[in-house]
């Protein structure tokens, strides 16, 4: 059966979105999911997001495949990009829509501005070992600034959970990194039981960043909003920014602020509609 969607984009970040709001399993599998994100063969995306109804007295529920049919927890150009679906689907003015969605990474709260960007309350970050999960430490500790051994060589990565798991890597400079190369092995290490999405950063300023990322189960991408986030706090984390900082992706910028009033990730970006079809 043909299944109608609508493409969207977060920063070059793209995903196939689909009206799953009449029942509260996908309506298709991870194997046409990966059909589906095909660059060649099919639509193209690096994932399927799905508009499910809501659970736990939310709205509405979002759940996720990669271009690999693995499913993460959260995405953060996703979320950006399914707010402006569902402003789309009830028709409404797209200028300042709030929704709360239920993820597998609990509830999350984008909200469509009048200058027609989504700004999302990603919830609070998760630090402890154990949270992530790595092995790199014991898990009631924080995996700051921990070495790691990939492709040869140590690195010093600091691991942070919003919700899907990142490890963050400062390097001098980002464009020298041989991300084909080396972003499976991070993703693939035995330190990462659920294996990892890898970001790593080069620090322009106290507010700026510039950020190249592997995703788990989607490789190079062009934006990874998580990653933006868990990049922001490992920052902070490790004295090297500010609590609001402006994260520069391949893709184009992501605005992330650390709230030392609620802890919680604030993450601001645009979320665009590409075209509809059947697939
Ligand atoms: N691109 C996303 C993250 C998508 C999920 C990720 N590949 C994972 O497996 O955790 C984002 O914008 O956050």
């Amino acid at each position: 059966m043909a299944i109608e969607f609508t493409k969207y984009h977060g920063l070059g970040n793209d995903f196939i979105l689909v009206d799953n709001r009449s029942t509260s399993t996908p309506v298709i599998t991870p194997e046409k999911a990966i059909a589906m994100c095909d660059r060649h063969f099919g639509i193209g995306a690096d994932g399927v997001i799905f508009a499910l109804p809501g659970e736990n007295d939310t709205d509405y529920t979002m759940r996720i495949f990669n271009s690999d049919g693995s499913e993460p927890e959260m995405c953060g150009n996703g979320i950006r990009c399914l707010a402006a679906f569902l402003a789309d689907l009830e028709g409404t003015s797209r200028k300042s829509d709030k929704y709360s969605i239920h993820t597998l990474a609990g509830v999350m709260r984008p909200q469509l501005t009048f200058d027609g960007e989504v700004k999302v309350d990603m919830g609070e970050p998760r630090l402890l070992a154990g949270e992530i999960p790595t092995t790199l430490c014991p898990p009631d500790q924080k995996a700051v600034e921990q070495p790691i051994e990939v492709a040869g060589k140590t690195w010093e990565v600091t691991c942070v959970s919003m919700g899907n798991p990142h490890c963050i890597t400062f390097v001098d400079d980002v464009a020298a990194i041989k991300l084909a190369e080396i972003g499976p092995q991070f993703e693939n290490h035995p330190a990462f039981p659920q294996k990892i999405n890898t970001e790593f950063i080069q620090v322009i300023s106290r507010d700026r960043m510039k950020m190249r990322v592997w995703e788990r189960g989607a490789g190079i991408t062009l934006a990874c909003g998580t990653g933006a986030c868990a990049a922001l706090v490992a920052a902070v984390l490790t004295g090297r920014c500010d609590r609001i900082a402006t994260v520069e992706l391949p893709g184009g910028p992501l605005e992330i602020e650390w709230s030392d009033i609620d802890q919680r990730v604030y993450m601001t970006g645009p979320a665009e509609r590409v075209f509809t079809g059947k697939f």
